[in-house]
C-alpha cells in the first residue's frame, strides 16, 4: 500500500488548490548522507498541512532550510510564485511573513503578553515614545482573531502552556505571517491542551494562513490536518489528503509497518512498595502522597502545570523538596542533588533533554557511560565500546554508530540514547519525564517494550507524561493531578484516555 500513496497532492480538495509554498528537488547532505534527497513539498494556502516521518527522516532539516538557518546543496524553494534566492537569510523569510514556532515558544515568561506580541513587529508609537493603550490594543485584535480573550497585561510565565501557544500564534499573526511553521508544538502538551492549540491553529485556515505542523502524534494529524507529507530516509513517501488516510496507513507510511504495542499488565504488583511518597511537596506541587511496587509502572500526569514533573524532578534530586517522607526500598531518601539519587540506584530521564540530559559536544558512548570508571576499572575501552554498541542496538539509534556526536543526531534518536543511558545502569528507580517526546511510533514500541521487560525484573518506574495514549498502553497505574495535588488514581479497566482527560480537567 505504501507504493500506491506515492501520490503528489490531489486537485480540488479542501487543501486549496493555489500554492503558497512550493519545495522542489531539496536536496542537503551531510557527511555523505543525504538528510534530503530530492524533497518535493506543496503546500496550500489556508492549508494545514502535517509533515511526518521517523526520527531522522529529514523533518528538522528541511524546516531549517525554510527557517534559512541551513542552506540546500541543491534544489529551489519558491513562495508564492517567487524562487527565493539560495543564501537567504532568517531576515528574507520573515519579510516575506514565514514565520517558526519551536516547542518552547520563544516567550520571555516576565513580559506581559502583549510585550511579547510587540517584540518582533516592533511597538507602536505616538508622540512621546511606545504607546502603551495602542500596544495592548493590537495584542487584543491579534488574540481576537484566534477567538482567545486574554489580559494583555499578564505576565506570560502566569498562563497556561497552551494560552501561551496562543501567545505564540498572535505574535506570529502581527508579524503579517503568511506561513507558520510549527515545529512539535505538542510535544509536552497532554490531550486537551494540544486540541486548544490546533483549534487555534485551524482557524488561520479561513484567513487564508497555511501551517506546516512537524509531529509525531498521529491523532491530532488525523482530526485536525488537511494534508500530510511524510518522509522517509530523506524522501517523500507520501503526500496526501488527510481524508484519504487511516491511522495504520499513516503508520505504514512512516515507519514501514505497525509496529507491535506492549498490552497493559493486568496482575498488580505484589509485596512492599519499592517507592514509597508520603504527603510530599516542593516547588509547585504537594503534598501527594503514592507508592510504587516492584515492576510496577506508576505515571504522573496532568495538564502542564499540574505539578508532575516537578514532582518527578523532585523525585530524582534535581528539584527542590520542601516536605514530606519518601521510602526508596525501605530506607530514608531524601535526594537534595542528582548524585544523591544516582547513588541510590535512582536513573532520571529530565524533560529538558538538551539543557539537563546530554551533552551535545560528546559521542553517543560518552553520553551512555559518562562515567565509565564507576562501571570497569581498570578502564576497559573494548567493552565500553561492545556495550555501547549493544544498547545502540537495543533501542535502534541511527546512525548505529558510537562515535557519532550527539548533536549531529535527529531529536528523536538523541531522546533514544537517553533512555538507553538510565536503563544500562541496572537502576532500582527510574523517573521518566515525557520518555517519547519527540520519538518516532516504532522507536516508542522499542522503548515500551524494554521498559516492561525491566519492569518484569522488578524495577520500579515512575513515568511523568503528558501522552495521554502513552499511559494507557504502558502504565499500571496513573496519579492524576490538578494543581499540584492528586486529583484521582486510575488502574485497571478505569485507567482509559477518556478517564485521564476528565481527571485532568476535574471531572
Ligand atoms: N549537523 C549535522 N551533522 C550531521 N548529520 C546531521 C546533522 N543534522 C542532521 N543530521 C542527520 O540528518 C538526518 C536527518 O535529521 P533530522 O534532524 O532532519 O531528522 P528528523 O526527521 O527531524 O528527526 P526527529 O523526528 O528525530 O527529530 C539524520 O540522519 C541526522 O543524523
Amino acid at each position: 500500500m505504501t507504493t500506491d500513496l506515492r501520490v503528489v497532492q490531489r486537485p480540488g480538495t479542501r487543501t486549496g488548490s493555489s500554492g503558497l509554498l512550493e519545495v522542489r528537488r531539496l536536496r542537503k547532505v551531510y557527511g555523505g548522507t543525504a538528510a534530503l534527497a530530492d524533497v518535493d513539498i506543496h503546500v496550500g494556502r489556508g492549508q494545514l498541512h502535517a509533515l511526518l516521518g521517523e526520527n531522522g527522516a529529514g523533518k528538522s532539516t528541511l524546516v531549517k532550510i525554510l527557517a534559512a538557518v541551513e542552506h540546500e546543496d541543491a534544489g529551489e524553494v519558491r513562495l508564492d510564485g517567487e524562487a527565493l534566492p539560495p543564501r537567504r537569510t532568517p531576515r528574507t523569510m520573515a519579510e516575506r511573513g514565514v514565520v517558526f514556532i519551536h516547542q518552547d515558544l520563544g516567550l520571555v515568561a516576565t513580559m506581559t503578553v502583549a510585550e511579547n506580541i510587540a517584540q518582533y513587529a516592533g511597538y507602536p508609537t505616538g508622540l512621546s515614545g511606545i504607546s502603551w493603550p495602542a500596544t495592548q490594543a493590537r495584542a487584543r485584535e491579534a488574540l481576537a482573531r484566534l477567538d482567545v480573550a486574554l489580559d494583555p497585561n499578564v505576565p506570560v510565565g502566569e498562563l497556561s502552556i497552551a494560552e501561551q501557544a496562543a501567545v505564540a500564534i498572535a505574535r506570529a499573526l502581527v508579524q503579517d505571517a503568511r506561513l507558520i511553521v510549527l515545529d512539535e508544538p505538542t510535544a509536552s502538551l497532554a490531550a486537551g491542551e494540544a486540541a486548544r492549540l490546533l483549534s487555534t491553529l485551524e482557524r488561520l485556515r479561513e484567513k487564508g494562513i497555511s501551517c506546516i505542523l512537524v509531529t509525531h502524534r498521529l491523532d491530532e494529524v488525523l482530526s485536525h490536518c488537511d494534508h500530510v507529507t511524510v518522509l522517509r530516509n530523506g524522501q517523500v513517501v507520501g503526500s496526501r489528503p488527510v481524508e484519504e488516510l487511516s491511522r495504520d496507513d499513516l503508520i505504514e507510511l512512516i515507519v514501514g509497518a505497525v509496529p507491535e504495542m506492549p498490552t497493559r499488565r493486568s496482575v498488580p504488583a505484589g509485596g512492599p512498595p519499592r517507592l514509597a511518597v508520603r504527603d510530599l511537596s516542593g516547588h509547585g506541587f504537594g503534598p501527594v502522597s503514592f507508592d510504587v511496587g516492584p515492576g510496577e509502572i506508576v505515571a504522573l500526569t496532568g495538564f502542564a502545570d499540574a505539578g508532575h514533573l516537578a514532582l518527578a524532578s523532585a523525585l530524582s534530586g534535581a528539584g527542590p523538596i520542601q516536605g514530606g517522607d519518601v521510602q526508596l526500598d525501605g530506607r530514608g531518601y531524601a535526594a537534595r542533588r542528582p548524585g544523591q539519587a544516582l547513588s541510590r540506584g535512582v536513573q532520571h530521564v529530565p524533560a529538558e533533554r538538551n539543557a539537563e540530559g546530554l551533552a551535545g559536544g560528546l559521542t553517543v558512548r560518552e553520553n551512555l557511560f559518562p562515567n565509565p570508571r564507576r562501571r570497569w576499572w581498570p578502564l576497559n575501552h573494548r567493552r565500553e565500546r561492545s556495550e555501547a554498541d549493544h544498547w545502540i542496538h537495543a533501542f535502534d539509534v541511527r546512525p548505529p554508530n558510537s562515535n557519532a556526536t550527539v548533536a549531529t543526531l535527529s531529536g528523536g534518536n538523541a531522546q533514544k540514547v537517553l533512555v538507553a543511558r538510565t536503563m544500562a545502569t541496572d537502576p532500582t528507580l527510574l523517573v521518566l519525564c515525557e520518555p517519547t517526546a519527540g520519538v518516532d511510533i516504532g522507536a516508542r514500541a522499542t522503548i515500551y517494550r524494554k521498559l516492561r521487560d525491566a519492569a518484569a525484573q522488578g524495577l520500579a518506574v515512575v513515568l511523568a507524561s503528558s501522552d495521554f495514549q502513552e499511559i494507557n498502553d504502558l502504565a499500571d497505574r496513573a496519579v492524576v493531578m490538578r494543581r499540584g495535588v492528586v486529583a484521582r488514581v486510575l488502574d485497571g479497566d478505569d485507567l482509559t484516555i477518556a478517564a485521564l482527560t476528565g481527571a485532568s480537567y476535574g471531572n
